[in-house]
């Protein structure tokens, strides 16, 4: 059994970077969100706005119609397009309110390729299917329910040990690729066998929408951290995710809380970086 050590609170900030003069949009990190579908726009407004909100510099958007209209109304600063071309990309959050069953062949073939390229890829809900064609660097963020397809997309048995930290190191090992298995406690597993815990969220967290947040913070702390571990980024996402839950819910200080929505959590993103950066 694997004993996973506990990510803290000082491992997150060693992560956050604050922009000097040096800086620029390009350098604070580009990150490209192609998720969202017609059935799914708001998971696309979600990722977009956490990954602005997380600090990334430059957010681009891939896609079209109901998703990419609710993109750029929510946050006109977004660069959308139906490619990037040969534009830079610090990182990719790929999959997130799409649904691999009613995928067209246009958009598989563009995951691909962007599985086949060599920024790091996030890749959640929708297209964890393709993670095991991958040769970019990953990171897969799987519910319960979306890690017991993987694994048996992996000839694994989906329901695993039952322990979750192990499960989550052989699912990392099978891909050669970083699994941040999410929950109450979200296990982040690298390839190479290291396992942390992150337990920063309150329950009011469990709300339709929060992994699509997490997916868009994911994305800009890759973006802005290139020469970092992706493990560590996976883990400090998590954390900082639950963190900024915990301070929209009110459910800081010993204090119980109250509900929240997962936009609220992005909302409340650039504040908890400021209380861990103070
Ligand atoms: N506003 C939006 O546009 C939203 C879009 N979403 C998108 O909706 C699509 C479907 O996602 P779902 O997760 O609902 O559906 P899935 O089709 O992935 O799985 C849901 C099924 O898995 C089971 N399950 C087991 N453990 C679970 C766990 N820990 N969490 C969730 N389900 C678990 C559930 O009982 C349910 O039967 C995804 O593309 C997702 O990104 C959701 O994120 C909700 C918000
Ligand atoms: N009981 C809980 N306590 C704290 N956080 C939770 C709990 N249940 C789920 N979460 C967190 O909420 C988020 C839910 O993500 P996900 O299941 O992908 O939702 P969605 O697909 O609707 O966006 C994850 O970050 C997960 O770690």
């Amino acid at each position: 059994m694997i004993d996973a050590r506990e990510w803290s609170r000082s491992d997150t900030i060693a992560l956050l970077r604050v922009p000097t003069a040096e800086d620029d949009k390009y350098s604070r990190g580009v990150v490209a969100l192609r998720t969202g579908s017609s059935a799914y726009p708001g998971a696309a407004v979600l990722g977009v706005e956490a990954a602005w909100r997380t600090g990334a510099g430059f957010v681009r958007f891939v896609g079209e119609g109901r998703a990419a209209d609710a993109v750029i109304a929510r946050r006109p600063e977004t660069v959308a397009a139906l490619d990037v071309g040969s534009t830079r990309v610090d990182a990719w959050v790929i999959g997130s309110g799409t649904n691999p069953v009613h995928r067209p062949w246009e958009e598989e073939r563009a995951l691909r390729e962007i599985l086949a390229g060599t920024a790091p890829v996030i890749v959640d809900a929708g297209a964890l299917d393709l993670a095991r064609t991958a040769s970019a660097p990953l990171v897969v963020t799987p519910h319960a329910g979306e890690f017991a397809r993987l694994r048996a997309g992996l000839d694994l048995d989906p329901d695993g040990t039952g322990d979750r930290a192990d499960d989550a190191a052989e699912v990392a090992a099978a891909l050669g690729a970083t699994v941040l298995l999410k929950g109450a406690t979200s296990i982040v597993a690298a390839p190479d066998g290291d396992v942390v815990a992150v337990s920063a969220a309150p329950g009011w967290l469990a709300t339709a929408g929060a992994g699509d947040v997490l997916a868009g913070m994911l994305g800009a702390l890759a973006a802005g951290n290139r020469e970092a571990r992706p493990a560590d980024t996976a883990a400090a996402a998590a954390w900082l995710h639950g963190y900024a839950a915990a301070r929209a819910a009110g459910a800081t200080g010993g204090r119980t809380g109250h509900p929240i929505v997962a936009l609220d959590v992005a909302e409340s993103i650039p504040a908890a970086i400021e209380d861990l950066l103070s």
